[in-house]
């Protein structure tokens, strides 16, 4: 019997057909490889040697395979292909993803010369920041980049942060002044993190223009923390394609671009205000020390006025989200039942080292950072809940040979800090577990499955060895506002800690999962889930007493 197939074979074999079927056909094979080619192209070719994840789609890619929460998908695709690095294709960009603390630490460490560079991205580059220019994070490298660096370098190192103690005071000062009077000295539950995103918003604001806004409802507070996480959502693949599938920029009334002009507005609206006032205040001769200013005035600055604006907006982007993720998900913790003990020993090791009680807490609490089991409170938080989950993209500026393959220069690398922060290969079994104690030594620490005992002798720090997370990143590109971040956390707990046992709602308790506690996974920076808290007062301590002491410090550091 003939079968179908040769049948029409055969057909083509008649002198009538065959010329315009073969052509047809012809014309079709083409038209499909073409497609192919053309919905499979990538900036950077296949590279070999470095494994693909299966199931990528025409145009898109993975993009739809990773869909929200891009780290915990990438994580998953590690257990379950068992390779730590791996390609993907975003759209129309080809990417190497880095997943395992070791892998993640070769790269960055390892070859930080190569990955110093950031991705273009259509949206975020070509659209929103076409007018206040890149932030220093978004920035490929360049020698203006490398400027900009240097400067915010200068500006958030460690001989810059003495000079900022009167606004740590201050600002610290502020987030217990409003616990105290929100929740009704104690009598109400409260959300604590209206109050810690003006503590991290205020401290950029005063670093960068010298003004900082007293209530934390404030109009223009409101508006930069909205603007600011509307834009940070806008610059995540996954919510945003057309980066990486250029056809979609192109479809008829596009919601993302509108979006994108509407903030960029809202953007230079706040912007130019701020930077106005400190003209205006210059002239007037009250304007208070800062980076604008200081540069506004020196006529001798390397640097062009977009170049000023771009410091001043990577530093009040770079804080305003991830201080208060970290620390607001870091109170959520240990609010917990299982939270209560570690409370309890931090507080007993703030004693110990403070014996003069609450005063001489606060008045060294913005100086040094030498309570250890504070200290382990802040790197686990930070740790924990890895706010920037997947880093800032990176992009090589040089091959780079990895086991025998070569990522070409110009390829995106991906930072999967979430998974690399939860390694069990790097943490132990427990790196899925908030736990501030396996950064004691085992001497002075207990485990977490016996938290009602006592440290048997004081606390005492693990000695550092090295890179012990990779929540700021690491290398050529690491988080210029580490410092200052890690001051800012452990100044605010301390004070808290020092008035307050913190004890979660049990109608709206916090979410600890450290993939779900974020409530916007597709967001570049975790924003926690609301959660409640009461705020018991520690027994002998006068918190009236220390927060009038603290008034009458601080007022007049800086005016509205
Ligand atoms: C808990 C707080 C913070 C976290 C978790 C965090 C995290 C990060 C991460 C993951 C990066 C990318 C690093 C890399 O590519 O290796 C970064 C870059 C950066 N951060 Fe932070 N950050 C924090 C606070 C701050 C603060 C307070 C500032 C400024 C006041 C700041 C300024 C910057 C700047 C300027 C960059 C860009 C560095 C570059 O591209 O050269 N950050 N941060």
């Amino acid at each position: 019997m003939e079968s179908f197939g040769t049948a029409w074979i055969s057909r083509l074999d008649t002198p009538f057909l065959a010329g315009p079927a073969v052509l047809t056909i012809t014309t079709l094979l083409c038209l499909l490889t073409l497609g192919r080619w053309y919905s499979t192209r990538t900036d950077i070719p296949y590279i070999k040697g470095i494994p693909e994840i299966p199931g990528a789609i025409p145009f898109f890619g993975h993009l739809l395979k990773l869909g929200d929460d891009h780290a915990t998908v990438c994580e998953q695709w590690w257990k379950q292909y068992r390779h730590s690095v791996f390609q993907i294709r975003l759209g129309n960009t080809r990417a190497v993803v880095f997943n395992s603390f070791d892998d993640v630490k070769r790269i960055l460490i390892g070859h930080q010369s190569a990955a110093i560079d950031r991705p273009r991205l259509y949206t975020f580059h070509g659209v929103i920041s076409s007018t206040q220019g890149f932030t220093i994070g978004s920035s490929p490298w360049d020698e203006s980049t490398k400027n900009r660096r240097k400067a915010a370098g200068q500006a958030l190192g460690r001989p810059a942060i003495r000079g900022y103690f009167p606004m740590f005071d201050l600002e610290s000062y502020c987030i217990v002044r409003d616990f105290h009077a929100f929740s009704k000295n104690g009598a109400d539950l409260i959300s604590v993190r209206p109050f810690i995103q003006r503590y991290a918003l205020n401290t950029t604001l005063t670093l960068c223009y010298g003004i900082r806004m007293d209530s934390a409802y404030d109009t223009l507070l409101r508006e930069i923390l909205e603007v600011g996480s509307a834009i940070s959502l806008l610059r995540s693949a996954s919510e945003n394609y057309q980066d990486y599938v250029p056809a979609l920029r192109y479809l008829p009334n596009n919601e993302k671009t509108a979006r994108s002009k509407d903030l960029r507005a809202r953007r230079d609206a706040y912007l130019d205000f701020l930077l106005n006032k400190v003209r205006d205040m210059i002239q007037r001769g009250t304007d208070k020390p800062c980076i604008s200013s200081a540069i506004l005035k020196d006529q001798e600055t390397k640097l062009t006025g977009v170049e000023v604006s771009s410091i001043c907006l990577s530093l009040v982007s770079g804080g305003f989200e991830t201080i208060p993720g970290t620390l607001t998900s870091c109170i959520g913790s240990l609010s917990t039942p299982e939270g209560q003990a570690f409370q309890d020993r931090a507080f007993e090791d703030i004693q110990r080292h403070y014996p003069a009680g609450t005063s001489e807490i606060w008045d060294n609490s913005f100086k040094e950072e030498k309570v250890p089991y504070v200290n382990a409170i802040v790197k686990e938080a930070a740790r924990y809940y890895t706010v920037s989950a997947m880093s800032l993209p990176r992009k090589t500026v040089m091959d780079v040979e990895w086991d025998g393959a070569t990522i070409p220069a110009g390829t995106m690398i991906l930072i999967n800090a979430q998974a690399a922060n939860h390694s069990v290969e790097h943490f132990g079994p427990d790196g899925g577990v908030f736990n501030p104690e396996r950064w004691l030594t085992e001497s002075s620490s207990t485990s977490t499955t016996a938290q009602t005992q006592t440290p048997m002798s004081p606390p005492e720090e693990k000695p550092s060895q090295g890179i012990q997370h990779f929540s700021f990143g690491a290398g050529s590109r690491a988080c210029s506002g580490q410092l200052i971040a890690q001051r800012l956390l452990y100044t605010a707990l301390i004070r808290i800690l020092s008035c307050y046992k913190i004890v979660a709602s049990e109608e709206e308790p916090p979410n600890t999962d450290y993939v779900d506690y974020n409530q916007f996974k597709s967001a570049l920076v975790a924003i926690p889930r609301d959660f409640k808290v009461r705020l018991v007062r520690r027994e002998g301590v006068d918190v009236e007493g220390i927060l009038r002491e603290a008034e009458g410090r601080t007022r007049g550091y800086y005016q509205e």
